[in-house]
């Protein structure tokens, strides 16, 4: 269950050994110094995970599982070998159940401006999936990640291949100056794509960035970047403040929540591993640190019942007087058995005849959405969220 793409950590390390100075009375420049280069070999690793989900997603897409056109295109190289079947179910679950909850937020906003932030966006292709599906859709998409990560973005974005699916079917243009790359391979500034009404955003950042004084010296705030801090907006972390250190990734989800006005309808999405502490979870996380990746906040929110509390802290979940909201969890299992209708079961089973069933329902209880809300009931605007509460719940006892 493994997969392919591990970090190459020796060649890592390697560089860490060579600019080192280990021995006593080390100056603390040095010091200094080191920590630094650990870091960046922290977050090479990190970044490298994105490699992981675009070629997960790229091989559900092939198997059939997953109609993205655009998977092959933003994916560096374009060509993977196929995943497990389990695998791919896991990537088809979390795709349709992330899916599910963006269309409802469309389709409840659908008369007024909205927007979508994707925290460690990765290669994702979700927007240009929902162009293609809602041609005429008002919508500001924000993405947010590495420079390293987004400038390979911006690289594949640029290829004639890209170029041509987005205009046939996003009805887009690239920008006609193209961006170019800094020696490093880092694009800082960002990257946008317009069509009438519907922006798309890339912003090559370190969400820590945002939340750190000492860090943001360009004092970068999220309306000089562009977001609307007046319109309905949905945050999606798909697989990213994990890896965060728990007090970061608290404070990045405080600070895009709080940023908002009480009056505006505000939300939260999270797809991540839970229950680390049976076996299967044990074995997941040794694999993982195996491969020098540290999910760093799974401890801390280990649990469907961890991860609503978590909403909850960060203002999202039931309230009283005219505010209303909620905050709910599901597992990837869960979601397989009840949010997916029959038929559409019955073709996804029939791509790929899957040996391990048992593995697949060890591996979907140990992966997550959390999805939570917040509005206030005399809105001028409908309840936005209303139909996320009708979403089948799952009881943390099942
Ligand atoms: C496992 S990948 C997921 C990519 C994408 N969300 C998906 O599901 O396909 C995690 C992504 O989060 C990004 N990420 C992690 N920490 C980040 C940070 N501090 N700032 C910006 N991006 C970050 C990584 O660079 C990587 O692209």
């Amino acid at each position: 269950m493994s997969a392919p793409q591990i970090p190459n950590l020796h060649t890592l390390r390697r560089g860490v050994g060579r600019r080192g100075g280990r021995g006593r009375g080390v100056a603390s420049g040095v010091a200094e110094s080191n920590n630094e280069t650990n870091q960046t070999r922290k977050d090479a690793i990190v970044q490298s995970t994105d490699t992981d989900a675009a070629t997960s997603r790229l091989s559900a897409v092939e198997a059939g599982y997953l109609d993205d056109p655009f998977a092959k295109l933003l994916t560096h190289g374009g060509n993977v070998d196929r995943r497990l079947p389990l695998m791919n179910r896991g990537t088809y679950v979390r795709t349709v159940a992330i899916d599910r909850l963006v269309d409802e937020f469309l389709r409840s906003t659908r008369k007024c401006a909205r927007q979508i932030i994707s925290l460690g966006a990765g290669s994702d292709s979700r927007f240009f999936r929902l162009k293609t599906k809602y041609p005429d859709i008002c919508l500001s998409y924000h993405e947010f990640d590495f420079p390293t990560n987004t400038a390979a973005k911006i690289h594949q974005m640029q290829t004639p291949s890209f170029a041509h699916s987005l205009k046939g079917l996003c009805n887009m243009d690239l920008p006609s100056s193209s961006t170019s790359l800094s020696n490093d391979g880092a694009q800082n500034d960002s990257f946008q794509l317009q069509a009438d009404s519907c922006h798309y955003h890339l912003h090559p950042l370190d969400l820590r960035t945002l939340t750190n004084p000492k860090r943001n010296q360009d004092q970068i705030n999220l309306s000089g970047l562009g977001i609307s801090l007046d319109v309905p907006t949905l945050l999606l972390s798909e697989c990213c403040l994990i890896y965060l250190p728990p007090e970061d990734a608290d404070s990045v989800l405080s600070y895009f929540t709080s940023a908002f006005h009480p009056a505006i309808p505000v939300a939260v999405v999270i797809y991540e591993p839970i229950r680390p502490h049976d076996a299967f979870g044990r074995t997941m996380v040794s694999n993982l640190t195996a491969r020098g990746i540290h999910l760093q906040t799974l401890h801390a929110h280990d649990s469907l019942a961890a991860q609503k509390e978590r909403l909850g802290k960060h203002g999202l979940g039931s309230m009283a007087g005219k505010e209303t909201g909620g905050a709910e969890a599901a597992d990837i299992d869960f979601i397989w058995q009840t949010w997916i209708e029959e038929a559409e079961k019955g073709r996804v089973e029939g791509l790929e005849w899957m040996d391990e069933v048992e593995e697949w329902r060890l591996l979907a209880r140990h992966y997550c959405v959390a999805w939570g809300w917040r509005e206030t009931s005399d809105n001028v605007i409908d309840s936005v969220f209303e139909p996320w509460a009708q979403l089948p719940m799952q009881d943390e006892g099942a």
